[in-house]
């Protein structure tokens, strides 16, 4: 058997587009076009190339690029400066402070500066809180894209078994929360979880975001179940995940690769939540 492989790369197209559209009828009605400020500390490669595709994705899209740059130098209290000062700024919908932040800063004190309204990462407190009431607030990108994917792939959550390996603020705690939300019976895994293999096996749907190249072997994966591939490796091979895809793909009945899987849809679901952010704000007045 050989498992349906999930594109993620044209899932998050389509997302981009309803986002394009909706972007468009928001100034058709009078509104203005939602602004997004991606503000990166320092000059990490990688956490260049991540923003850059964030904000083509923010013109693609028809929204407004508000990028900002400061020194990896940068005290604390001017990193705190221009996040008050972006969260101030009515042409300001969403704010994305691009983690890690530099080993000197406290990145924790930074988010606190994001208004929950214009935290489009759900990285906030209030967002984290809101989530776990099940009240609506913004959802981190990565997990809800997460979600999005098994939607649009008629995978069946309520009643499901999903089992998370991995229990970080950014994806794991926030994705068992959303299964859960969709009535999924679901077991969070992590580095101290006796057995691991056998917790896996029990999995309709196994969402890997341990971080840990090649950890589910296809001895972990119960034969047609949904395995979601969060990790992602820079190695001499290309990009990798937590899977072992080739294997893995011979017993699960769908499977997301890496790239071209999860990565996408963070970007999608960050724009989606831009303009959810900047709906909210122009609807009640705040400009
Ligand atoms: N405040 C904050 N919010 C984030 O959402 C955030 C962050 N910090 N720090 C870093 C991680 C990482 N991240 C990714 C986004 C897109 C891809 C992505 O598009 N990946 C492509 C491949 C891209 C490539 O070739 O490098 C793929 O998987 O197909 C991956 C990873 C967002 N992050």
């Amino acid at each position: 058997m050989t498992a349906e492989i999930i594109d993620g790369r044209a899932v998050a197209q389509q997302v981009r587009e309803e986002v394009a559209k909706g972007v468009a009828e928001l100034v058709a009605a009078g509104g203005t076009a939602p602004g997004l400020a991606t503000v990166l500390i320092g000059d990490d490669p990688a956490s260049e190339v991540y923003v850059r595709s964030k904000r083509r994705a923010c013109v693609a899209a028809g929204m407004v690029d508000l990028h900002r740059h400061l020194p990896g130098d940068v005290p604390q209290h001017e990193a705190a400066a221009l996040l008050d000062e972006l969260a101030a700024d009515p042409a300001v919908s969403g704010i994305l402070l691009q983690l890690p932040t530099p080993g000197h800063l406290d990145a924790e004190a930074l988010l606190t500066r994001i208004p929950a309204e214009k935290d489009v990462d759900g990285l906030t407190t209030a967002n984290a809180g809101l989530l776990a009431q099940g009240r609506p607030g913004l959802r981190p990108c990565t997990p809800s894209g997460v979600i999005e994917l098994l939607d649009r792939h008629g995978v069946p959550l309520s009643g499901a078994h999903a089992v998370v390996i991995g229990r970080s603020v950014l994806v794991g705690k926030p994705m068992a929360q959303l299964l859960l939300e969709r009535n999924a019976t679901v077991t969070i895994c992590h580095s101290r979880t006796r057995d691991l293999a056998a917790e896996c096996r029990r999995a309709d749907v196994l969402v890997v975001a341990a971080g840990i190249p090649s950890l589910v072997g296809a001895d972990a994966v119960k034969p047609g179940a949904t395995v979601i591939d969060v990790g992602i490796h820079r190695g001499e091979h290309g990009l990798t995940g937590d899977v072992q895809y080739d294997a893995v793909a011979e017993v699960a009945g769908t499977i997301t690769p890496v790239p071209g899987g999860v990565g996408p849809m963070t970007i999608a679901m960050l724009l989606a939540n831009t303009l959810t952010a900047a709906r909210v704000q122009q609807s009640t007045g705040r400009r």
